[in-house]
């Protein structure tokens, strides 16, 4: 058996620019995290895939090995099932970890059983969420509901899944299970996470939410959208070695993405909070429209493009000096936020998306003005996803937020129609680490 866990993201700065090969983003990872689980099964050439949280997840699969050595994926229909229940990032991450596992000769078909299982975080669910009744001590919890019923939180759920779903196969079909993950092997996990992540979602992304999988927090450049189109499709004729080739880059040559992990993290004394208002947004249609507009007016979003990152790198400066152990003026990192936020607002405004929405505008504005609140920001695309509050990591500075959030109600929202539900405190914290092999006696009940 090897199960393999990855953390979840919130991206603090750099939204929208970190597209851009040109800027940078502040990534911090969370101790909410995801865990495949994969065990060998005696049905040759099937993957079975469950995520037993969730009703009705459960996906089959007949792998079969092309003479190419591509390993071609499809999904046994199952009576009730309808094409809406495939599950595309499971999929495509089966289809390229197998293949890349087959160029390393790698012999036999895969037969494998699955298992998915995700922290709370990740969905809104809490009204339904239940113990697991097999192990009530279980960290897991049954969410009672489908996975299209839970709505994600924006913590980064398929970047999670996916990195841990590929490096899972890949330790255990390379018999690597054993060891730790050296650097070099943690390389070649985030470019074949990063591919596979990419073509399933479109390649909107920038692969920040990858990065933190793997890496943990960190400061993230990103590579160039060119290595993804030399690679062709699964069908094309060269496709695994191609795979192979740019996964492994030997001599270092492909990937360009600038990874910093060494020198960032949250200043002393001061801890994050997130907030859910159980809404949920539509990142690739809003970072359609942002682009739109930095194309439509290129002169004026790049000024405001320059003045954001200049705002963003401020906030990583303070955010690396303090975390190796001098004060913080809280007061730089207060006006470092505001600033950031401002120059958000006029991105919004300009483009038309709701990026920091007047609700989100409300609620940061009255958890900021809480004694011992430093600021808070919408994080990544922004919009109605958890947002981000930063605190002195006091039990009383917490316990007046929370007594603050109880009795919380938004203003309606006249200009996009939206009211935000109860505003609930998600239980996660920054934390460092990325991908790590985990133990299996914490899925007790579940496997
Ligand atoms: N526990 C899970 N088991 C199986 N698949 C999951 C699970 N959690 C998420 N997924 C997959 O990830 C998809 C959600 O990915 P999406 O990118 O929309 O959200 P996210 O990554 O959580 O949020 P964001 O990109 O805003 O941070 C689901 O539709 C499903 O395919
Ligand atoms: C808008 C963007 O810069 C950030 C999206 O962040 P999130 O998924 O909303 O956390 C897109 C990206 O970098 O992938």
């Amino acid at each position: 058996m090897t199960s393999i866990s990855a953390p979840g993201k919130v991206l603090l700065a750099g939204g929208y620019l970190v597209v851009d090969r040109a800027y940078q983003g502040i990534v911090l990872g969370l101790s909410a995290r995801i865990h495949a689980i994969v065990q060998k099964s005696n049905d040759r050439g099937k993957v079975i895939v469950r995520s037993p949280q969730f009703q009705d997840a459960t996906w089959c699969y007949e792998c079969h090995y092309q003479s190419t050595k591509v390993v071609e994926v499809v999904q046994e229909e199952r009576p009730g099932q309808t094409p809406q229940s495939r599950n595309k990032f499971v999929e495509i991450a089966l289809a390229y970890a197998l293949s890349y596992v087959a160029q390393h000769e790698v012999q036999g078909s895969p037969s494998f059983a699955i298992t998915i299982l995700a922290d709370s975080d990740y969905y809104s669910h809490e009204s339904t969420s239940k113990l697991c009744s097999r192990n009530p001590q279980s960290r897991f919890r049954d969410f009672g509901v489908s996975l299209q019923e839970a709505h994600k939180t924006g913590l980064g759920s398929s970047a999670a899944l996916v990195t841990s779903l590929v490096s899972a196969i890949v330790l255990h079909s390379m018999n690597l299970e054993q060891s730790n993950i050296s650097d070099d092997l943690k390389r070649k996990l985030h470019n074949l996470a990063q591919i596979a992540h990419c073509v399933a979602q479109g390649k909107i992304g920038s692969g920040f939410d990858v990065a933190a999988a793997v890496y943990g927090t960190c400061i993230y450049r990103r590579f160039s959208p060119t290595i993804l189109d030399s690679l062709g499709t699964l069908e094309s004729a060269d496709f695994g070695k191609q795979l192979a080739r740019t996964v492994d880059d030997t001599d270092r040559q492909i990937w360009d993405t600038q990874i910093d992990e060494s020198s960032i993290g949250l200043p002393k004394g001061l801890r994050l909070v997130m907030c859910d208002v159980d809404c949920g947004s539509e990142t690739p249609s809003m970072v359609k429209k942002v682009m739109g507009w930095r194309t439509a007016y290129p002169k004026e979003s790049l000024s405001l493009w320059e003045a954001l990152s200049k705002a963003n790198m401020e906030l990583a400066a303070v955010l690396q000096s303090s975390s190796s152990g001098t004060n913080t003026d809280r007061a730089t990192l207060k006006q470092n936020i505001l600033a950031i936020r401002s120059l958000i607002r006029e991105m919004s405004a300009k483009a038309g998306v709701p990026i920091e929405p007047p609700v989100q505008t409300h609620l940061l504005d009255s958890c900021s003005a809480i004694q011992g609140v430093v600021g808070g920001v919408v994080p990544g695309a922004g919009g109605y996803d958890a947002l981000v509050i930063i605190l002195e990591d006091q039990e009383e500075v917490l316990h007046q937020l929370q007594e603050f959030l109880k009795s919380y109600q938004s203003p309606p929202d006249l200009i996009h129609d939206t009211q935000i539900g109860q505003v609930r405190l998600l239980n996660v914290k920054q934390e460092t680490e990325g991908i790590k092999i985990e133990s299996s006696h914490q899925y007790a009940g579940w496997i």
